[in-house]
């Protein structure tokens, strides 16, 4: 296994989450069927709550959100304040989020909805967060030799802390030296890893960003951000010309850090 250089100059990894340290078959054949299995389950057991409340909030704005933008979208009025009929609002809030998950919306009101859902999966343990085997003893070399480690997914802070917290490895949190979630912006955007550089405290130039999307590694870099592309089993193919052009890795083991610049 050929090793990869992390970028000279670099104090600050970060990290993506499904396809990067977690197989993409653990969100998408275990936790995904879980929130489409427990959903009307869920919104009919809190409904009252404010958690419940802020959630269906969230994701009536992004509806609106969606119709000023005219992108296609399922239109439902979740609005629980004039619904009286409580069941066909939670149908409608229901509809919505299924069609947004079969199109792999990363809204941050999916995502925080998600994450509220998972909670209850965790803590009882039906659910333990997957990681690569190759992710924790690499974080702890990387870590030994100075460098930060932070989470940048789609998937909510909240939902990104259950999968390490009740991980397979057990509670390994503390690995971490912070989480980012689109609540700083759309992992497709180069000015969220501006955001995300100033909120660390460095200069773009001083992160290397792991991901398996090529979409984000572009957005990453046109903000100054070094990228890795990760290539794992069931990950998106790269094209030839994706290929050439970034830096791929296959496994953390592969990154040596060869010290700060
Ligand atoms: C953080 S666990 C949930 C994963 C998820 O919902 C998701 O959309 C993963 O996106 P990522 O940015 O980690 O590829
Ligand atoms: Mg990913």
């Amino acid at each position: 296994m050929a090793t990869v250089p992390i970028p000279a100059g670099t104090s600050a990894l970060l990290l993506d989450i499904e396809g990067t340290t977690t197989p993409i078959t653990f969100v998408k054949d275990i936790l995904f069927p879980y929130i489409r299995e427990h959903l009307e389950d869920h919104l009919s057991t809190h409904w009252e709550e404010d958690e419940c409340k802020q959630d269906v909030h969230l994701l009536k704005k992004q509806i609106e959100e969606d119709m000023k933008q005219n992108r296609a979208c399922a239109v439902h009025a979740v609005d629980q304040t004039v619904h009286t009929d409580e069941e066909k609002a939670i149908r409608e809030v229901v509809d919505n989020v299924l069609w947004q998950m079969a199109a792999d919306r990363k809204s941050t009101a999916l995502k925080q909805l998600q994450g509220h859902m998972w909670r209850a999966a965790y803590a009882s343990g039906r659910i333990k967060g997957e990681i690569y085997q190759d992710v924790t003893p690499s974080i702890r070399r990387w870590r030994g030799q100075g460098l930060k480690i932070y989470i940048y997914s789609s998937g909510s802070v909240e939902a990104q802390k259950l999968l390490f917290g009740y991980s397979v490895e057990g509670d390994v949190l503390d690995l971490f030296d912070g989480h980012f979630d689109t609540s700083i912006g759309a992992k497709v955007d180069g000015r969220s890893y501006e955001k995300i550089a100033e909120r660390i405290g460095c200069r773009p130039e001083e992160i290397t960003f792991l991901t398996d999307v090529t979409r984000e590694a572009k957005a990453a870099e046109e903000a100054g951000v070094n990228v890795l592309v990760v290539v794992r089993p069931g990950n998106m193919e790269l094209t030839d010309e994706e290929r050439a052009h970034y830096n791929l890795v296959t496994s953390f083991n592969q990154l040596e850090s060869m010290g700060r610049a």
